[in-house]
């Protein structure tokens, strides 16, 4: 049998994962020293971000060519809006985040890039492409949560965020959305594929950047 298209994408993409690893805010959420600034810049940013990404996965769900795929992904998408629900109500009040706090913080120029690339690719490419570019908002996670909780340093400030990502509950999530990944692209003609993995690779260049602007606070040069 053929390689699989995700493990293909995850040995084509491992250096960036791997820079994802060993990048600044990622070490510091793991050993705790993670300054909150960063942090709250993070679950502002994520906040926003999860309403993109579950309107991305209802459109791969409208899109979807069995009715089991259909309630995959709309459940996944309803599933991103429940975490990004918690965020408001149980992170945001933790670390100190007020309601125009998030409400006068805009999308960051890295945000607003990742939120309008899975917003386009929903709308504008095929099943397949759809869901290459949402799989490493699954995979990407689970695996970095997987690595920072084997090493996070106990008890951290961050302990809930670590915890909710390592689970395994989580981890079935993932499995589920790489095999309806490699199902769609075992039926996809050459250049579908090709731009399965264009949009793979981009959405983890677009990951490694999400935690990166965190880390240096970004913001719009100007205003
Ligand atoms: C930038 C960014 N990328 C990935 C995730 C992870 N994530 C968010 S919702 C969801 C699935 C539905 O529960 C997953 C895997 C995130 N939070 N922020």
């Amino acid at each position: 049998m053929s390689e699989t298209f995700s493990s293909a994408a995850w040995s084509r993409t491992l250096p960036i994962f791997e820079a994802i690893r060993t990048m600044p805010f990622v070490t510091a959420l793991a050993d705790g020293t993670l300054p909150l600034d960063r942090f709250r810049h993070f679950i502002i940013q994520d906040s926003h971000y999860l309403i993109a990404f579950a309107r991305a996965l209802a459109l791969a769900a409208a899109k979807a060519p069995e009715a089991a795929e259909i309630v995959q992904f709309s459940r996944a998408a309803h599933d991103s809006v429940v975490v990004e629900r918690a965020l408001h109500d149980d992170y945001f009040v933790r670390f100190g985040i007020a309601p125009e706090d998030f409400t006068q913080t805009p999308l960051s120029p890295v945000c607003d890039h990742y939120v309008n690339f899975l917003v386009a690719k929903g709308f504008a490419e095929p099943y397949p492409v759809v869901l290459a570019a949402t799989l490493p908002c699954f995979w990407i996670y689970a695996e970095v949560g997987r690595d920072i909780l084997a090493r996070a340093v106990r008890p951290n400030p961050y302990d809930a965020w670590i915890d909710t990502y390592a689970g395994e509950e989580f981890h079935d999530v993932v499995r589920a959305a790489i095999a309806a990944t490699d199902r769609a692209a075992a039926q996809a003609d050459p250049l579908t594929l090709v731009a399965m993995h264009a949009a793979y690779r981009r959405a983890c260049q677009l990951e490694w950047m999400f935690w990166d602007s965190a880390w240096r606070l970004a913001d719009w040069p100007v205003g």
